[in-house]
């Protein structure tokens, strides 16, 4: 497996090695020493998979709190797949880093804790499956917006023929980063935005 950095530290994208021959292909998509021998120790506790149509935009979400760290990866499709930096103390806080994640590439994105995450669908659909570092907890379950000018992020929507996307009704009311004053005042532990 190869790992590589991205433009933001503590962001990884995954390149497990993809064993092919006459029945099809084998991979390894997760091992606990990908991250402990980088000194990151996480329990990876709840899995999840979900199913989206062309032009579908999910996220950009974080929690509060029990901040989840994900590994996510394309099974079937094409994503363009976005980590934000929401971490108050972090010198790339409200930069964002990004990857094409797709059933041919078989990338894995480390999405750690403190970071809101979402993607775009560019293929007619796309199944996304993930590992997260704590449960659910849509109590503290907030959106930045997809398209917060300050966070700038360049989705490839041309690409996928694509004016907008379609959201939830809860990504639509999405908070921008300058206009959240009140989410930014609360330090969470371990100096999380919340
Ligand atoms: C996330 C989640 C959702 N749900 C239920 C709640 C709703 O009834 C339904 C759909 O939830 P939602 O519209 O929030 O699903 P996504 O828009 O895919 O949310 C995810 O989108 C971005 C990409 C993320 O990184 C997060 O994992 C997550 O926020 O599934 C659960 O029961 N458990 C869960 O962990």
């Amino acid at each position: 497996m190869d790992c590589q950095e991205t433009t933001i530290a503590d962001v990884l994208l995954f390149k497990p090695r993809v064993f092919g021959d006459e029945r099809g292909f084998f991979l390894e998509t997760f091992r606990e020493s990908w991250f402990s021998e980088r000194g990151l120790e996480y329990n990876f506790v709840q899995d999840n998979h979900s199913s989206s149509s062309k032009g579908v935009l999910r996220g950009l979400h974080y929690q509060m709190e029990q901040t989840q760290g994900k590994l996510v990866r394309v099974v079937r499709g094409d994503v363009f797949d976005v980590a934000v930096d929401m971490r108050r103390d972090s010198p790339t806080f409200g930069k964002y880093a990004a990857a094409r994640l797709s059933e041919e590439n078989k990338h894995l994105f480390w999405v750690p804790p403190g970071f809101a995450h979402g993607f775009l669908v560019l293929s007619d659909m796309a199944e996304f499956v993930y590992k997260c570092t704590d449960y659910y907890h849509p109590e503290s379950e907030v959106s930045l917006r997809w398209d917060d000018p300050t966070v700038g992020i360049d989705w490839p929507l041309s690409e996928a023929g694509l004016e907008e996307p379609s959201l939830s009704a809860k990504d639509k009311e999405g908070f921008l980063l300058d206009q959240a004053p009140s989410f930014l005042s609360r330090e969470l532990s371990g100096g999380l935005i919340g």
